[in-house]
C-alpha cells in the first residue's frame, strides 16, 4: 500500500551568523495510512523542523514530503497542525476558536454546532464554551487548540509537543482521550514529544532522532495491542520498549549521555 506521507531525503539548512546551519539531513520514512507515529530525540535534532516540512510551513532546502503521493507546498485543511503554544484567538471564546475552521469552510449552523459541541465535549471544555482564552488555565487552553484541530477533521494530524505544558495528570487523561479518538476516527498522526513514556504508550512506531546533524537515527516499533491502558504501562513488554527508547535517544554519543536525565 502508498504510504499516506512519505519524507524523501529532506535537508533543512538555515544561514545562522553567517554560517550554513545543518537542521535536518537527509530525513526520509513512510507513514502509513491511520498509523501512529511518535518522534523524539534531543533538543535542536530537527524534530519541529521536519515537521514543519510537513505541515507546509517551511520549504526544504533538498528533498520533498508527499502527502498520497503529492508534494506538499503549503499548508492544507487535509494536515492538521498543533503546536506546544495554543495560539487560539484572544478575543474569540472558546466555542467560537473550536468553530474557526468550520466557519471558512462554510460548514452550515446545524452541522457546525453538532462537530463544536462534540470536539469540546470531546476535550472536557463544555463548561466553559462561552469563555475567553484569558479565563482558561494552560492544559484547558491547549485542549480548545486540540479541539479546534479535530473540528475541521483532517486526515493527517501533525502535533508538535502538544501535552508538553500540561501537569501528569491532565497529560495522560489526554494521551488516553486521543488514542480513543484515534481509534474511533482513524487518522494519521505524527506526534513529536520529549517524554519517552508518552512515545511508547502512543504509537504504533517511535522514530528517534539524532542531533548535529538532525537526522533519522532508530526506528523502534512498539508491538503492545490496543487499546492501550494504564497497565499496560507497568507491564515488562512496556519497559523494555520504554529502556530501548531511552537507550536509542540518550546514549547516541557520550555528550549527550551525560545531560541525560535520570531513567
Ligand atoms: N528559522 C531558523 N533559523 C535558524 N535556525 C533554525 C531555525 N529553525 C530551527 N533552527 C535550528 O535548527 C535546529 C533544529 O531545530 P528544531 O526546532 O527543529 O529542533 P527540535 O528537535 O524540535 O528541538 P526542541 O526539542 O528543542 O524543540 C536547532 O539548532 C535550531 O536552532
Amino acid at each position: 500500500m502508498n504510504p499516506k506521507i512519505s519524507f524523501r531525503g529532506v535537508s533543512c539548512t538555515f544561514q545562522l551568523n553567517g554560517e550554513v546551519f545543518q537542521a535536518l539531513d537527509n530525513f526520509s520514512l513512510d507513514v502509513a495510512d491511520g498509523e501512529f507515529i511518535t518522534v523524539v530525540g534531543p533538543s535542536g535534532c530537527g524534530k519541529s523542523t521536519m515537521m514543519n516540512v510537513a505541515a507546509g510551513l517551511l520549504e526544504p532546502t533538498a528533498g520533498e514530503v508527499l502527502v498520497e503521493g503529492r508534494a506538499v507546498h503549503g499548508p492544507s485543511p487535509e494536515r492538521g497542525v498543533i503546536f506546544q503554544q495554543y495560539a487560539l484567538f484572544p478575543w474569540l471564546t472558546v466555542r467560537e476558536n473550536v468553530a474557526f475552521g468550520l466557519d471558512i469552510a462554510k460548514v452550515p449552523e446545524p452541522e457546525r454546532r453538532r462537530i463544536v459541541d462534540r470536539c469540546i465535549d470531546l476535550v472536557g471544555l463544555t463548561r466553559f464554551a462561552d469563555a475567553l482564552p484569558k479565563m482558561l488555565s494552560g492544559g484547558m487552553k491547549q485542549r480548545c487548540a486540540i479541539a479546534r484541530a479535530y473540528a475541521v477533521n483532517p486526515a493527517i494530524l501533525l502535533m508538535d509537543e502538544p501535552f508538553g505544558a500540561l501537569d501528569a495528570l491532565t497529560r495522560v487523561t489526554m494521551q488516553d482521550q486521543l488514542l480513543a479518538t484515534w481509534a474511533r476516527d482513524t487518522r494519521t498522526v505524527v506526534f513529536i514529544t520529549h517524554d519517552v513514556e508518552e512515545a511508547v504508550y502512543l504509537a504504533n512506531r517511535v522514530i528517534v532522532m539524532a542531533a548535529r546533524p538532525g537526522r533519522l537515527h532508530q526506528v523502534i516499533p512498539v508491538d503492545l495491542p490496543y487499546p492501550r491502558n494504564e497497565e499496560m504501562r507497568l507491564s515488562a513488554r512496556f519497559m523494555e520498549i520504554r529502556n530501548q527508547v531511552w537507550n536509542a535517544v540518550y546514549h547516541q554519543t557520550p555528550a549527550i549521555a551525560a545531560q541525560a536525565p535520570a531513567a
